[in-house]
């Protein structure tokens, strides 16, 4: 039978006695308690020892108590002021004893006999008695003295001294329940002593000087179990879902993408709305609802060549042989801030500022819009944004760089496709991606930019775009059906959500 050192070594400590506490048996060996434990339980599996547990009631010392045991019982230190003086009032109590103490005392020493009680001028004079001159260690005293050295004691121990009531009654212990562990050596394990167990030094790890001494002849090598169950380990770790966003920018950068970044959340209308085509002052306009800031309410606009383009092409088309919207664009309404309602704004802005043809462009961003909240709505959201902007790209290519985004990034294992109406994009297609739990679930949408948006903007090639919420997708592939959960404190979930990719 194969023993480590410490299972040797405890079985010969637990021969000696037989049976024992268990802390007792961690004192006899020297190892620590969870050593100990590992070879009672290693032992016990073999059948060399039984571990047995016991519950008990016992007497635990209280605050009062240890105080107690500190300073005297209050009708001891009573008593030494009596035995001083013989006589005293009771006001001559007030400084041994405290204003709870000085209440009981005067039933306290009368009940023992140690002192005489009468009235004189209407103030209460405590006289010593024989009985107090002589008096010495009572049975409570006892108790309060075995209860300050062990803190717990047995209760039947102490109520051989004192009925517990009455120690509780005293508020110097309390009543409880301690389960005590004892070890025990089996008949096998006996056996086993008795063949003689041999008690060589183990180590577990082989040093340099182990070698250089030749003493790594002798000594024995810890074996290591490396299956037995192990306590939970929780590192410091990424949030999950900023894990998730992460290794979804590095993909999008290994496929090719260029990254678009801002400093703010706050956008004005312009690039929210008026460089996407979006109408002002027209329902579609409201196509979703978004924040607005109070203040400051406006911010600047872009070069005026730019917002001539943009206007030419809310009102009438511009050259794009459109007739545009046909109303009067207003620029101070273009000026007015909000939080960024969508990952659109940046590729409005991308497109401005030009961009490599063939190129492909996404961005990450917090977008914000009113809404109510529940497991699969949050006014707080993240999307990614992206076009690929190409000579002869089409709708097909969009469909299927989507379908892509879906089943390789979010894991969706059936993804859906819906037409669908942006004022910046024809056709418009909405997608939809379906979850175990909460079957489908429109995750964003995509389209062809309308070329009143795109030429407006300098851009005369065909541009596929799309605006995900990656939130939604998140879910997928976290395994989550709330999508207040990818924000949630809770702990359990931080610890075991599964990191993705
Ligand atoms: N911006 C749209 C999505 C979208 C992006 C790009 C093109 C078409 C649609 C939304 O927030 O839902």
């Amino acid at each position: 039978m194969e023993l480590s050192y410490q299972e040797k070594l405890t079985l010969i400590k637990l021969n000696e006695v037989k049976r024992v506490k268990f802390d007792e048996l961690v004192e006899k060996t020297g190892l620590d308690q969870v050593a100990v434990m590992r070879s009672v339980l290693g032992l016990q599996s073999k059948g060399l020892a039984r571990l047995e547990e016991r519950s008990e009631r016992i007497a635990k010392l209280t605050e009062t108590g240890r105080k107690y045991a500190e300073i005297g019982l209050p009708e001891w230190r009573a008593l030494a002021v009596l035995r001083e003086r013989g006589k005293i009032t009771l006001d001559d109590l007030r400084d041994v004893l405290s204003e709870d103490e000085l209440k009981p005392i005067v039933g306290l020493l009368r009940k023992e006999g140690w002192a005489s009680v009468r009235k004189e001028d209407g103030k209460l004079v405590l006289e010593i008695t024989e009985k107090g001159m002589e008096a010495g260690e009572r049975p409570i005293d006892k108790a309060l003295k075995l209860l300050a050295e062990r803190k717990v004691v047995p209760l039947g121990e102490v109520e051989k001294l004192v009925p517990a009531k009455e120690l509780k009654r005293r508020k110097i212990a309390e009543e409880d329940t301690a389960t005590e562990r004892f070890v025990e050596i089996t008949p096998e394990g006996e056996e086993l002593v008795r063949k003689g167990l041999e008690l060589k030094e183990e180590v577990s790890t082989l040093t340099p000087e182990l070698i250089k001494s030749g003493k790594w002849r002798e000594v024995e090598f810890k074996r290591f179990n490396i299956q037995a169950p192990v306590r939970r380990f929780y590192p410091g770790k990424k949030q999950p879902y900023r894990a998730f966003l992460d290794k979804l920018r590095r993909r999008l950068i290994e496929m090719g993408f260029i990254e678009m970044t801002v400093d703010s959340l706050i956008e004005t209308q312009f690039w929210n709305f008026d460089a996407l085509f979006q109408p002002q002052n027209h329902p579609a306009r409201d196509w979703t609802d978004t924040y607005q800031l109070k203040y400051p309410k406006s911010g600047h606009l872009p070069g005026e060549e730019l917002v001539e383009r943009v206007r030419a092409s809310h009102e009438h088309g511009g050259d794009t042989g459109s007739r545009g919207w046909g109303y009067v664009w207003s620029p101070e309404r273009a000026m007015l801030l909000m939080p960024r309602a969508h990952g659109t704004a940046l590729s409005g802005r991308q497109l401005a500022k030009g961009v490599e043809i063939p190129g492909k462009y996404f961005t990450i961003q917090r977008v914000f819009r009113p809404d109510v909240l529940d497991r699969t709505h949050l006014i707080e959201f993240n999307q990614v944004d992206g076009f690929v902007v190409g000579e002869d790209l089409t709708f097909k290519h969009l469909l299927g760089i989507l379908k892509r985004f879906a089943v390789e990034i979010a894991g969706a294992k059936k993804v859906k496709f819906l037409p669908d109406y942006y004022p910046f994009t024809e056709p418009s297609v909405q997608m939809s991606a379906y979850h175990p739990e909460l079957g489908w679930v429109e995750f964003g949408g995509a389209g062809i930019f309308r070329e009143e948006m795109t030429k407006a903007l300098g851009i005369d090639v065909p541009v596929i775009a799309w605006g995900i919420g990656i939130d939604r997708l998140a879910m997928f592939k976290l395994g989550i059906d709330d999508i207040r959960y990818l924000f949630s404190y809770d702990l359990r979930w931080l610890r075991e959500a599964r990191l993705v990719w």
